[in-house]
């Protein structure tokens, strides 16, 4: 396949390595100075930018008719935009908190465990996410995700940053050179339940990434990592 990378820091420079491993050929590495997007004959778009680049990004592979997956974090208030946009153009189309194969399979276990915990009131739910100091947005993508799946088990109705609320809590911590950490912690006054993922380092992320462009690049619609891994 030939990718277009929208996209060219920590995680653009991975997935171009294990792409070309994988037999792909790279068409685009865009980064802050390119002005132009050009899609050339590229036949998918792999978009890890900025928050505030991703939705042009995906807007212009789509505009192009390149089938794009996106894993960018912290832009989601225009998700339904994107979602139109590409329904509007026939395109195709995949945004993932977390591309990596662990993290989907922890998404699951989470799902499980919220609707066990659901009624269970003596237990306090909480989620705690630590990355690296360079990241942008707080909470994290896939913090995000893992809320938003307790929320639809329990009496929640939304996440917060702040301790002092009384909303879902999510600590956001920030350690130098972490790729990525997330813990789910149920608390009561006799014991605590907590569940865990670490990633040990980028690759699996770049690897989930090219395996929904892979999946994605002869499709049409809106998708998500459930589609690709046919899980859950
Ligand atoms: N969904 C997932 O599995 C994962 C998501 N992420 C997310 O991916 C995003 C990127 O992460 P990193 O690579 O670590 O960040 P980074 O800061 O190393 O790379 C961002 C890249 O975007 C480029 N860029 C800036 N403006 C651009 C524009 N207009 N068009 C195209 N590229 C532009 C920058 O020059 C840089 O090369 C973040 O939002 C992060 O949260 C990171 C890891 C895994
Ligand atoms: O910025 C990162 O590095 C990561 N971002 C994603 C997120 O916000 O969830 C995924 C992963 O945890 C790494």
């Amino acid at each position: 396949m030939k990718i277009a990378l929208l996209g060219y820091g920590r995680m653009g420079k991975i997935i171009e390595q294990l792409a070309l491993d994988r037999g792909h050929t790279i068409t685009l590495k865009a980064d802050s100075k390119t002005e132009h997007l050009g899609f050339g004959d590229a036949d998918v778009a792999i978009d890890f930018s900025l928050p505030h680049t991703a939705v042009k990004n995906i807007k212009s592979a789509i505009d192009a008719n390149v089938p794009v997956v996106s894993g960018t974090t912290g832009w989601l208030d225009n998700y339904n935009d994107i979602v139109d946009h590409c329904t509007s153009k026939n395109g195709a189309f995949l945004y993932a908190s977390n591309f990596s194969l662990g993290v989907n399979i922890f998404f699951e276990v989470n799902r499980v465990l919220a609707q066990l915990m659901g009624k269970q009131n003596d237990y306090q739910p909480s989620i705690e996410e630590i990355h690296h100091t360079q990241k942008l947005d707080a909470p994290s993508g896939t913090a995000i995700t893992l809320a938003e799946a307790i929320i639809e088990n329990s009496d929640y109705s939304n996440w917060t940053l702040d301790p002092n609320s009384k909303d879902l809590h999510i600590e956001a911590k920030r350690i130098e050179g972490v790729p990525g950490t997330h813990s789910i912690i149920y608390d009561s006054e006799v014991d605590s339940i907590e569940i865990k993922h670490t990633a040990h380092n980028r690759n699996g992320f770049a690897l989930g990434a090219i395996v929904a462009a892979e999946w994605i690049h002869d499709k049409k619609g809106v998708f998500s990592m459930k589609d690709v891994l046919n899980i859950g």
